[in-house]
């Protein structure tokens, strides 16, 4: 099966309004009219509003970092898929590993989250993976299994069609040091297997499984000849248009 590829920028805790808006346009005017991968921008949720009203009129899909699972209440610092909706995301990173390693967000909260996302009609992006800790051990297969499982709990399969998983080593976000086009692909077919195991073999066919970790323009091109490497989620390179414009176009 071919799945369109996903180029995500993740600007993580970076850009005032003037910035974003200024390389959100910038992105904009760098995208051609491509039938075959889709890109995504997620800015912090201070200017998504205004990211927003940039890219009215492209295909650019606009996400958050996160998302709480009820619409609205008791929940301060949270912000609800609807909320997001009216600011103009329809997308939501969900388990990204500063979430799980600064926050402590736990898998049964990275899970609420994700079904919470689902539920209210929004894209849902459930980030993994491992250590160097737990890549050291042994544990890596072990570690991104208990992940899927719990992150994905309750999922129905119906609703598996919102979902895109993110790989991310957590040895390779923000280090330079980048996982092999060879580890990668090996932990993206064990995962795709599970998921068929999780549901069925179409469902796993038709996930979408990013990578992430020092993704760069010099590197992606050979990450996205890999089979089971449907795109990338960056964060670093995504904050200079003219990096984010070549791992977009990567050939
Ligand atoms: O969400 C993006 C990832 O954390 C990767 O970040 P990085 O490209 O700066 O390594």
């Amino acid at each position: 099966m071919k799945r369109k590829a996903l180029i995500a920028g993740n600007w993580k805790m970076h850009m005032t309004v003037l910035e974003g808006c200024r390389l959100a346009a910038e992105i904009v005017a760098s995208c051609k009219d491509y039938t075959d991968r889709e890109v995504l921008l997620a800015p912090p949720c201070t200017i998504i509003s205004e990211v927003s009203h940039i890219l009215a009129g492209s295909k650019i899909i606009l996400s958050s970092h996160n998302v709480c699972w009820e619409e609205k209440g008791a929940f301060t610092g949270e912000i609800s898929p609807t909320m997001l909706q009216d600011a103009g995301a329809s997308c939501a990173i969900v388990g990204h590993s500063e979430r799980r390693q600064v926050f402590f967000e736990s898998d049964e909260v990275i899970n609420k989250r994700l079904k919470g996302a689902l539920a209210f009609g929004l894209m849902g992006i459930l980030c993994i993976g491992e250590t160097l800790e737990e890549r050291e051990a042994g544990n890596t297969q072990a570690v991104l299994e208990r992940q899927v499982r719990k992150g994905l709990a309750d999922v129905p399969a119906s609703q598996m069609k919102q979902v895109v998983l993110a790989y991310e080593p957590v040895w390779a976000i923000g280090t330079g040091v980048t996982a092999s086009k060879e580890q990668v692909q090996e932990t993206h077919a064990a995962l795709r297997q599970l998921i068929s195991e999780i549901y069925e073999k179409d469902i796993a066919e038709g996930l979408r499984i990013l990578y992430g970790g020092s993704v760069k323009a010099t590197n992606v091109d050979e990450l996205m000849s890999q089979q089971d490497i449907d795109g990338a989620l960056v964060g670093g390179a995504a904050l200079d248009s003219i990096s984010f414009a070549r791992i977009i176009n990567f050939e």
